[in-house]
């Protein structure tokens, strides 16, 4: 005779990755909220919905506090915000370790990667994804099938995005590019160094930063140099 499973760990496992697209939708609902930054500025003292809601603008009169503890339960449950029950069973959130890679203020100890997380989440990127199927039975390139150009071509004619997209690749390159610094010695004697596809020049921001002899090229796309800023040793 058969036995009734009522806790299948694995059919709870297809469950969760079916609804996983819930986690990144939060964090990008969070960042755009500015909640990290609200948590992170509260010195340690754990925020109710309400108070969040009370420190953002956009909310107005009419901000949803059931919605938002729903948001940053779900967060909670992940390990981005620390979530604790308080008098009259009001629920309190606070910063986690992890919390710290979506605040924007470095003074609040922010190294942020938020505008990874806005960027893989934006409307350009969410779209390629419903390709997915079509790139194995056309063998078409998701990207391309569903904005009808490649990535970089998208971003030449499209600065909304393009200024997102720097962003991200930034952000994601400040966190590695400290690290290498700190550990390789392969820059001494470097007399000139050309980054290709440099972005924005972050990377080579901070490797002459810490090497003032180096002369740095960054190379990359005409629109995205355009919006380079300029600073000291590249040529
Ligand atoms: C993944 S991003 C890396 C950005 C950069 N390394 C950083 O850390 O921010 C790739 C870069 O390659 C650039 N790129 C793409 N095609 C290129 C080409 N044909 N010539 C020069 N750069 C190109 C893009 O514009 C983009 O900035």
């Amino acid at each position: 005779m058969g036995s009734l499973v009522l806790q299948d760990d694995d059919r709870l496992r297809i469950m969760e990755f079916g609804t996983m697209c819930g986690i990144p939708s939060a964090l990008n609902a969070v960042i755009k909220l500015g909640i990290p930054d609200i948590l992170s500025s509260s010195q340690d003292a754990p925020l109710s919905s309400a108070e969040i809601i009370a420190q953002i603008p956009a909310c107005g009169s009419s901000g949803s506090g059931a919605n938002l503890d729903r948001i940053l339960r779900v967060l909670s449950s992940v390990g981005v915000f620390q979530e604790s029950l308080h008098d009259g069973g009001i629920r309190k959130y606070g910063v986690t370790p992890l919390c710290r890679y979506l605040v924007t203020n470095p003074s609040n100890g922010g190294l942020p990667l938020s505008s990874w997380v806005i960027a893989n989440q934006d409307v350009v990127f969410m779209k390629t994804w419903e390709f997915l199927y079509q790139s194995v039975t056309t063998g078409a390139d998701p990207f391309t099938a569903a904005h009808g150009k490649p990535l970089f071509d998208l971003t030449a004619d499209n600065p909304r995005f393009r200024g997102i997209f720097d962003s991200a690749m930034s952000d994601n390159s400040n966190a590695y590019m400290r690290l290498i610094v700190e550990a390789y010695d392969g820059f001494q004697g470097v007399r000139t160094l050309v980054d290709v596809g440099g972005g924005i020049g972050n990377s080579l921001r901070v490797i002459l930063g810490r090497h003032k002899g180096i002369k740095g090229i960054n190379f990359d796309l005409p629109h995205v140099i355009s919006k380079a800023p300029a600073f000291p040793g590249t040529l």
